[in-house]
């Protein structure tokens, strides 16, 4: 068994090294978007997670240098979808550098509480109000209250692990 340390010191760390380990998280991915008066924006994220059920918060890791951050920043709300399997080229389209009309014609969209997108087939999606933001590095952390939402019984769940995407299937009904 071979195992990599790494040093203690947390300046010790290079950027790549981190990375490196951090392709290890299996993680879910997520469209996040928005519509208001900074325009209608979407990103990839797997950088999102559950932070408390009372009052129902998740957070949405948004890097400040990302084309849609003035969008996010204005708007003040935003919808978490929570990607399917078979959302995998979606996910490249969302992950940067296509313009937002690309982005958007490749999917189906509604809306809920905020008017920001809610994407057609989403394994779950939350509808949100940004409450709090708090910028850590490169990132900015949006606090998100979810106003509503809606899960999708018949889909699979899609995971990003080791820079890759892999489907995770539901256990058949008994
Ligand atoms: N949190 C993020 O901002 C984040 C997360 C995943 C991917 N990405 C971006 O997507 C692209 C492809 O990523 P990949 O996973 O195939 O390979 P990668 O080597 O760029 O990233 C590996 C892992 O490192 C972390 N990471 C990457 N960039 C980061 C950043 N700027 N800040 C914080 N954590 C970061 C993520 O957990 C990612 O899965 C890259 O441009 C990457 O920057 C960004
Ligand atoms: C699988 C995967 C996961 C993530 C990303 C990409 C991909 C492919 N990206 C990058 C992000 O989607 C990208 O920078 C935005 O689309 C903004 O790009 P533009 O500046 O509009 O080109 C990303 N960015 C971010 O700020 N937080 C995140 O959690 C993630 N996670």
């Amino acid at each position: 068994m071979s195992l990599h340390t790494l040093p203690l010191a947390a300046s010790g760390v290079e950027k790549q090294e981190f990375r490196n380990a951090m392709s290890r998280l299996g993680a879910a991915v997520n469209i996040i978007t928005t519509d208001g008066p900074g325009g209608r924006a979407g990103f990839t994220a797997s950088a999102v997670c559950s932070v408390t059920d009372s009052p129902p918060t998740l957070l949405v890791c948004l890097n400040r240098s990302a084309s849609v951050h003035p969008a996010f920043t204005e708007n003040q709300a935003l919808c978490v979808n929570t990607l399917a399997a078979g959302h995998e080229s979606l996910s490249n389209l969302f992950g940067g550098k296509t313009t937002m009309a690309e982005r958007f014609i490749a999917a189906e969209w509604s809306t809920l509480v905020t008017g920001s997108p809610i994407l057609a087939g989403a394994v779950a999606s939350f509808d949100c109000k940004v409450t709090q933001v708090v910028s850590v590095g490169t990132h900015d952390i949006l606090f998100c209250e979810a106003q509503a939402l809606v899960c999708n019984d018949d889909t699979h769940g899609l995971i990003y692990f080791d820079r890759g995407y892999h489907h995770l299937m539901r256990q058949e009904a008994s």
